[in-house]
């Protein structure tokens, strides 16, 4: 598949570049168990006081203690909800696991070559992930394809762009980038996100990788199942200012 004319393509983490059964089965249980050694751990620090008044507005509860914050936190957790406080402690202690090497994150073996070859072809790369901005730079810096940090040039999250079914966070993307939504690719394995990327006027791919419970189609979107099937171009010169 050919698609042209792309200037940035921004991709999402779990399911696209990186495997959803080490999501699910590996990261979310490594926090889960650990949310209350992490509060007793860094009780009364910055980052526990500004994570405990998060979930206070969050949860709209201003007497919400540690424990209660650790139970809430759990729930979130057993249910998969994308809420930014669960995801900002996740990141957390997700960032003392790569850093005593217990974890690494798991990318794509054909995920390195894309970018790398869609750095040369001079499109930007960006990563917009419900995981937390500290975690998606985690992720690539500790993959097991080694630091892949210079691949990308930015990454967004549900508090810096809003929900990933939402067009309004797409325009916002937008925005910061800089680039023309038309002239933007987003790769995403859940319908629902591609369908808000599309609502705002981006270029959308749709990824399911081999085994996917799902099936290998997404409706309403081209589908791939690896980043090889896909040929990004930038604007040919008579496309060149065809949106400014
Ligand atoms: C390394 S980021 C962890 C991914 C995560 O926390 C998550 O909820 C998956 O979200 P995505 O938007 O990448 O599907
Ligand atoms: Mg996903």
């Amino acid at each position: 598949m050919i698609v042209t004319p792309v200037r940035a393509v921004v991709l999402d983490i779990e399911g696209t570049t990186g495997s959803a059964s080490h999501v699910y089965d590996v990261l979310f249980p490594y926090a889960r168990e650990r949310l209350a050694g992490w509060f007793a751990a860094h009780r009364g620090e910055p980052a526990w006081t500004e994570l405990m008044e998060e979930l206070r507005i969050h949860t709209g509860d201003p007497q919400l203690d540690e424990g209660g914050a650790v139970a809430v936190l759990t729930a979130w957790s057993d249910q998969d909800v994308k809420a930014p406080p669960l995801k900002r402690i996740q990141g957390l202690i997700w960032a003392e696991g790569y850093a005593r090497s217990t974890l690494t994150g798991h990318i794509y073996d054909d995920v390195p070559a894309a970018l790398a070859r869609w750095r040369r072809s001079g499109i930007d790369r960006y990563v917009y992930s419900s995981g937390s901005v500290a975690a998606q730079r985690d992720w690539f810096a500790h993959s097991d394809h080694g630091d892949l940090s210079a691949l990308l040039n930015g990454y967004f999250d549900l508090s810096g762009a809003g929900g990933k079914r939402d067009p309004e966070s797409y325009r916002a993307i937008t925005r910061a980038i800089g680039v023309p939504a038309p002239e933007t690719v987003f790769f995403s394995d859940v319908g629902e996100e591609l369908d808000a990327a599309a609502a705002a006027g981006w270029r959308t791919v749709a990824v399911r990788r081999p085994g996917d419970p799902r099936g290998p189609k997404v409706a309403g979107h081209p589908t791939v199942s690896a980043l090889d099937d896909i040929r990004l171009h930038r604007p040919t010169r008579r496309e060149e200012g065809a949106w400014t």
